[in-house]
C-alpha cells in the first residue's frame, strides 16, 4: 500500500490510509478486543481534582511501561494475543514499529475525547501515532494551535490514521460527542515509549 497524501496544510503530518481491514476482519477484531481487553475507567486530574472519565481505556505494551498523562501514572499490561494481528498489520502498512498501544472504548456518541495533543515526554519529540478504528464510524477533528484551522475526517471501521512529524506540537485533536451515534467504537493508538523509568 502506498502512503496517502499528507492531510495537514502546515506543520505536521497526518495520513489517512482508509480501511486496512476487511469488514469481516474488523468485526472479528472488535468482538475479540471488546471481550478480552481489560477495560477500565480512566482517571485524570483536572484542575487538581481526580476525575473518572466516561469512556473506558486500556494500555498494553511490550514491557510494563509506566506512562504519565493528565498527571496520572499508568502501568502497561503485556501484549495479549488479540492485539498482535492488529499491531502486525499496522506495522506492515506504515513500515514503522510500535511498542505500546492505548485503547479507548466509546460505548456511544455520548462519549468522546476533548481537545488534546499526545505530546507526553515518554513519546519523544516527533512521535508517530497510528490510530486504528473499529466499530461505528466517528468524526475526528484536527485543529492547528496557532491558526485554529480545522481538518475534519470520518474514521471508518477498520481504518488507519497515522499522525507523525510535528503534529503533536502544532495541532490538537478531538473526537466530538454526538447524539446521532448510538453504537460503540473501539480505537487503538499504537505508540512508541522512548524513555521510561521503573519505580
Ligand atoms: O478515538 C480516537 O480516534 C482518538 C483517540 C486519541 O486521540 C487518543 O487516544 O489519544
Ligand atoms: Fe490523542
Amino acid at each position: 500500500m502506498s502512503k496517502p497524501e499528507n492531510l495537514l496544510p502546515l506543520e505536521g503530518e497526518a495520513y489517512y490510509f482508509g480501511k486496512i481491514f476487511s469488514e469481516a476482519q474488523a468485526e472479528v477484531h472488535f468482538k475479540n478486543l471488546l471481550e478480552q481487553v481489560q477495560w477500565q475507567y480512566d482517571e485524570v486530574m483536572i484542575y487538581g481534582k481526580r476525575i473518572v472519565t466516561q469512556r473506558k481505556t486500556a494500555w498494553y505494551g511490550k514491557e510494563e511501561y509506566e506512562y504519565t498523562y493528565s498527571k496520572m501514572t499508568k502501568k502497561a499490561r503485556l501484549w495479549i494475543p488479540e492485539l498482535l494481528p492488529v499491531k502486525q498489520k499496522v506495522e506492515e502498512v506504515t513500515g514503522l514499529t510500535f511498542n505500546s498501544c492505548l485503547l479507548n472504548l466509546y460505548r456511544s456518541g455520548e462519549e468522546g475525547m476533548s481537545w488534546h495533543s499526545d505530546a507526553e515526554a515518554e513519546l519523544g519529540k516527533h512521535p508517530a501515532i497510528a490510530s486504528v478504528s473499529l466499530g461505528v464510524q466517528r468524526k475526528f477533528v484536527l485543529k492547528h494551535k496557532a491558526s485554529a484551522e480545522k481538518i475534519e475526517l470520518q474514521l471508518e471501521p477498520g481504518s488507519l490514521l497515522l499522525m507523525a512529524g510535528e503534529t503533536q506540537q502544532h495541532w490538537q485533536h478531538s473526537l466530538p460527542k454526538t447524539k446521532k451515534v448510538k453504537e460503540p467504537r473501539i480505537n487503538l493508538t499504537f505508540r512508541n515509549i522512548k524513555k521510561w523509568k521503573t519505580r
